[in-house]
């Protein structure tokens, strides 16, 4: 059977063992093709009870009397992530604060646990975020930040940063490398363990962003010896915009490494409420505050899904999804003017594809107005196209490919004007 006929997707979907999760999803539209799952996952039909009963059988019952049971829920939900998502013992990983947060949080540490190191590295494509803080951390401690030129293609392809390019920049003089597990934009995935063991020679901290990657492809933090990790929960993890973000610390890091915002919920006695901050042992050290419990239910949920789904089997999925998307741009969309901006090796890539166009501005505006297709567009010429394993089906990326191929030779697209919207 050819991949462009449509009984080609249907086929993998009678065989697909996680279709049964798609009716465990909120879909309004069945005629919508959600390809942006990357970017916002849907929302699971538990998550709106568990919600509710938190709000009216717990808040609303047992106001403070519940912090007993939700105190430690950051360190609870830590564990179950780490398990279902991120190959991560028990004890090591929270849900708390947003990713940006607990970036800056782990960035610091790691620097404050190399004195005298003055250089910090990461890429050109890395995600704004981690660029923006990490430069104002570099300005604020006068260090040397150094940024791969990873979206020059002599310097790298579809801004895969390899050990090998990493190697050329390193030195006794650096204490913190970080990188994305998938790039944003492109969908490159690095290799985490030959990154790590390369940083490790060196003496310098890895920090891992794996928000594009947390729950569609497998990591094995544990077996890779990541020491350091942070990511957002409303990807492919389907908890909610905005959801809590995790941040990961190894056991054998974590006496080591002492966060630069120290809240009451890092104190070993916390209600002890002395006048010293006294670092608790064990990943507790590493909260702020109050996690929010509303917002940890979402994850909970989520994260139980692929725990049972199982990570390897969510990440077969995305690899032969992603394939598909490929064997589909080769037929119908290379012809047509794009590029493929996202590696054919399924090593190399997680849940996500982006392919380029000139007009990809427009196109990503006119298939949400004209084809029912949501992707997402990523300057400066970037459409990026996900399958998240649980909920998509593989018929519905096969439609919305069609109906991108469709919308390009009718040059439909050419009638949108500009975005009234500030998000892309
Ligand atoms: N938090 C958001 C709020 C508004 C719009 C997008 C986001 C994203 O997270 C974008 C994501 N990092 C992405 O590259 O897909």
């Amino acid at each position: 059977m050819k991949v462009t006929d449509r009984a080609y997707a249907l086929e993998l979907d009678k065989n697909d063992p996680l279709a049964p999760y798609r009716s465990k999803f909120v879909i309004t539209d069945p005629n919508l093709c959600y390809l942006d799952g990357n970017s916002l996952g849907r929302l699971p039909h538990a998550t709106v009870k568990a919600v509710s009963d938190f709000v009216s059988h717990e808040w609303g019952n047992e106001v403070v009397t519940g912090w007993s049971h939700w105190i430690d829920e950051a360190q609870v939900a830590g564990d179950l992530l780490g398990r279902a998502a991120l190959g991560a013992a028990a004890g090591q990983v929270l849900v708390c604060d947003t990713t940006s947060v607990n970036f800056y949080q782990l960035c610091l540490a790691a620097i404050k646990a190399r004195p005298g190191r003055k250089t910090v590295i990461t890429d050109a494509a890395n995600f704004p975020t981690d660029r923006y803080i990490l430069a104002g951390i570099a300005e604020q401690l006068g260090l040397n930040l150094v940024i791969i030129d990873n979206e020059d293609p002599v310097v790298a392809e579809n801004e895969l940063i390899t050990a090998e390019l990493l190697e050329k920049y390193m030195s006794e003089d650096v204490a913190l490398v970080t990188l994305e597990v998938i790039q944003y934009r492109s969908g490159a995935r690095s290799d985490i363990e030959s990154i790590t063991d390369l940083a490790r020679s060196y003496g310098a901290f890895v920090l891992w962003d794996a928000s594009h990657a947390t729950g569609a492809i497998e990591m094995n933090f544990d077996e890779h010896g990541v020491d350091l990790a942070i990511g957002c929960t409303y990807k492919y993890g389907n908890s909610g915009p905005g959801s809590p973000a995790w941040l990961y610390v190894s056991k054998r890091v974590q006496k080591e490494l002492q966060v630069p915002i120290q809240g009451w919920f890092g104190n070993e006695d916390q209600f002890g409420m002395g006048p010293e901050f006294e670092k608790a042992k064990g990943i507790r050290g590493f909260q702020i505050a109050s996690p929010s419990i509303i917002g940890i239910r979402g994850v909970q949920i989520a994260f139980e899904m692929i725990a049972e789904a199982g990570i390897d089997v969510i990440a077969s999925k995305a690899a032969i999804g992603t394939q598909m998307m490929i064997d589909l741009y080769d037929e119908w969309l290379a012809p047509l003017g794009y590029t493929l901006l996202t590696s054919r090796n399924p090593k190399e890539r997680g849940g996500h594809i982006s392919i380029g166009h000139p007009d990809a501005a427009k196109i990503c505006v006119a298939l949400r107005k004209f084809a029912n297709v949501i992707p997402d567009f990523r300057t400066p010429s970037a459409i990026r196209l996900a399958i998240s394993p649980l909920p998509t089906s593989y018929v519905e990326v096969w439609d919305g490919f069609r109906r991108i191929r469709d919308l390009t030779e009718s040059r439909q697209y050419q009638e949108i004007e500009g975005s009234d919207s500030r998000v892309t």
